[in-house]
Order: structure tokens, then C-alpha cells, then sequence
């Protein structure tokens, strides 16, 4: 099967996360987290800063590697690099995505997520609950 590599940005300001929705394609209408395909000669940061920029305008730190999400969609696998960044510079502007929300932990759970994303959802929910704890 094909093996699709993308990164994904779980972008955390306080006790929220940003979530956007997809504007095309197949999997339209569904939530996920701004990214996309890594291509030849970069490196796993570079992509996902280059994609960020290019879908929010907006310039980001990459931080740790929160899980790699591997996940079989019927016509191809998805391999999916998640870190934790945080917002540099500006403010986002949305150039690809029909919406976007910042969610709570509270509110994690009550979006539309693509399906390969639901496991790390969990792990999400950990990283906001160590925040209120320190
Ligand atoms: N960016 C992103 N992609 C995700 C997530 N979850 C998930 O299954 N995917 C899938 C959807 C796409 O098949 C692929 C990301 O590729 P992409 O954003 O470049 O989207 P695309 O397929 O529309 O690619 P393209 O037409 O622009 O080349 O990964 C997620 O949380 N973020």
C-alpha cells in the first residue's frame, strides 16, 4: 500500500489547542490539525513549518514529538509525525481550511476529527491535564 508521510502541528497557546477544519477534498468538513506532506530533502521541521506558514500564514516553534500516528485509510497508509508548537509571529489567517478552533480540554472531543487522529487525541488530553497540575 502507499505510504503517505505527514506532519501535523498540535498547536498549544495555555490550556488550548488549535483545530482546523478541512475546505477539500474527500475528507472535507472533518477537523484535524494544520500540516500536511513532507517533501524531498526536508526535514520533518522544516516541512511543518513550511506548511503552517503556507495554510495560517503564521510562524511557528516546533517542539517535542507528541506520537507518530500510523493509521490505514482504504487507499493508502498514513504515517503522521504530531509535535507540540507553539505561535511565533502573527496571526492566523485562514488560506486553505474552512474554520478553525482553539478547544479546551473540555472540548476536545466535540469536533468531527479525521479518523486517524482520534488516538491521538488522547494523548492530547494528557499534555492539557499536565498543565493543570503545574
Ligand atoms: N494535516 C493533517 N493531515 C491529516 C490529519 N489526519 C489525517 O488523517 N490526515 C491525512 C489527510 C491527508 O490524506 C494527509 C495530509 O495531506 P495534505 O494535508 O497534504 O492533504 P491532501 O491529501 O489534501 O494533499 P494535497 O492534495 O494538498 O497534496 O493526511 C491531520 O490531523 N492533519
Amino acid at each position: 500500500m502507499r505510504i503517505v508521510n505527514v506532519v501535523a502541528a498540535v498547536i498549544k497557546e495555555g490550556n488550548k489547542i488549535f483545530a482546523t477544519q478541512r475546505g477539500y477534498g474527500e475528507l472535507k468538513g472533518c477537523w484535524e490539525f494544520p500540516g500536511g506532506k513532507i517533501e524531498s530533502g526536508e526535514t520533518l521541521e522544516e516541512a511543518l513549518k513550511r506548511e503552517i506558514k503556507e495554510e495560517l500564514d503564521i510562524i511557528i516553534e516546533v517542539g517535542e514529538l507528541l506520537d507518530t500516528i500510523e493509521y490505514d485509510y482504504p487507499t493508502f497508509h498514513l504515517s503522521m509525525s504530531c509535535f507540540v508548537c507553539k505561535i511565533v509571529s502573527g496571526s492566523y489567517v485562514l488560506k486553505e481550511h474552512y474554520d478553525a478552533k482553539w478547544l479546551t480540554k473540555n472540548e476536545l472531543r466535540d469536533v468531527d476529527w479525521l479518523p486517524a487522529d482520534i488516538e491521538l487525541i488522547d494523548k492530547i488530553d494528557i499534555l492539557l491535564n499536565e498543565d493543570v497540575l503545574s
